[in-house]
């Protein structure tokens, strides 16, 4: 199995995008029906996507979009500054704004107490909050989002990374999502595979980046 660190995983992305011309926006658009394909849409109705303001949020925007397409029940919970959002991030937003009534921007003390009574309703928590560009230690309302989607015992799925979990080295970088399932998008991550407890509740997915791109980057082949 090949195994890869947040940096390899980074210049295999941009290497599929930049050189070999793969839209980024169809690379999120994988991973999303990535992670859709392990939900069992007759069992789970109500969903609670939370998401960061990089592109690991933008996997879980298209996530809440698909589901959305589908009239499932869903609330969108997002962490940070969305003027300094990705291109895809923002593109997928703006899909949300027009299908979901319910999206909330935590900021406060008392968005968090709200974030935390709603969770209680729903049935799936989506962690969309940090994956490969998580590079240091989380804290402030992020650090109190993990510990209140760990404090709910409902079923959730980290998107590519657990939050809070350092993908190249497997150290904890603060609390961890405790997600039941993790969907990594196209390579194991070292840090993942490096931690039994993450190891063995990870599937890999592939959302299309090219071979070339993996074999250019890890073996410096090049036409
Ligand atoms: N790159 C691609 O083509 C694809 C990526 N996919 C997904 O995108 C993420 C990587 O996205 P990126 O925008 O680089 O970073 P993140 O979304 O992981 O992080 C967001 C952002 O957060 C900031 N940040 C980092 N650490 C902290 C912290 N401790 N506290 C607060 N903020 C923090 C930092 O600025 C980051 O930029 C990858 O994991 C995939 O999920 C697609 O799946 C495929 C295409
Ligand atoms: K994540």
């Amino acid at each position: 199995m090949i195994l890869v660190d947040k940096e390899k995983m980074r210049a295999i992305d941009s290497y599929a995008i930049n050189v070999l011309k793969v839209p980024a926006l169809s690379l999120v658009e994988r991973a999303s029906l990535a992670v859709l394909k392990h939900i069992n849409l007759n069992k789970f109705g109500y969903f609670a996507i939370v998401v960061g303001v990089g592109n690991n949020g933008a996997d879980g925007l298209a996530l809440a979009r698909n589901l959305l397409a589908r009239y499932k029940d869903v609330e969108i919970y997002i962490l940070g500054d969305v003027e300094k959002a990705s291109e895809e991030f923002r593109l997928n937003l703006e899909s949300c704004q027009m299908l979901c009534e319910e999206i909330f921007y935590v900021q406060s003390i008392e968005d968090l107490e709200e974030m935390e009574r709603r969770l209680n309703n729903v049935n799936l928590i989506v962690d969309a909050i940090f994956g490969t560009g998580l590079n240091r230690p989380v804290t402030g309302i992020y650090a109190t989002v993990v510990s209140i989607i760990n404090n709910v015992m409902k079923y959730k799925i980290s998107i590519d990374i657990p939050s809070g979990l350092d993908a190249s080295t497997g150290q904890d970088l603060g609390e961890v999502v405790d997600s039941d399932l993790i969907v990594t998008m196209q390579l194991m991550k070292k840090g993942i595979y490096e931690r039994e407890i993450y190891k063995k509740k990870c599937v890999i997915e592939d959302i299309g980046i090219p071979q070339k791109a993996i074999d250019s980057v890890l073996y410096g082949l090049v036409d």
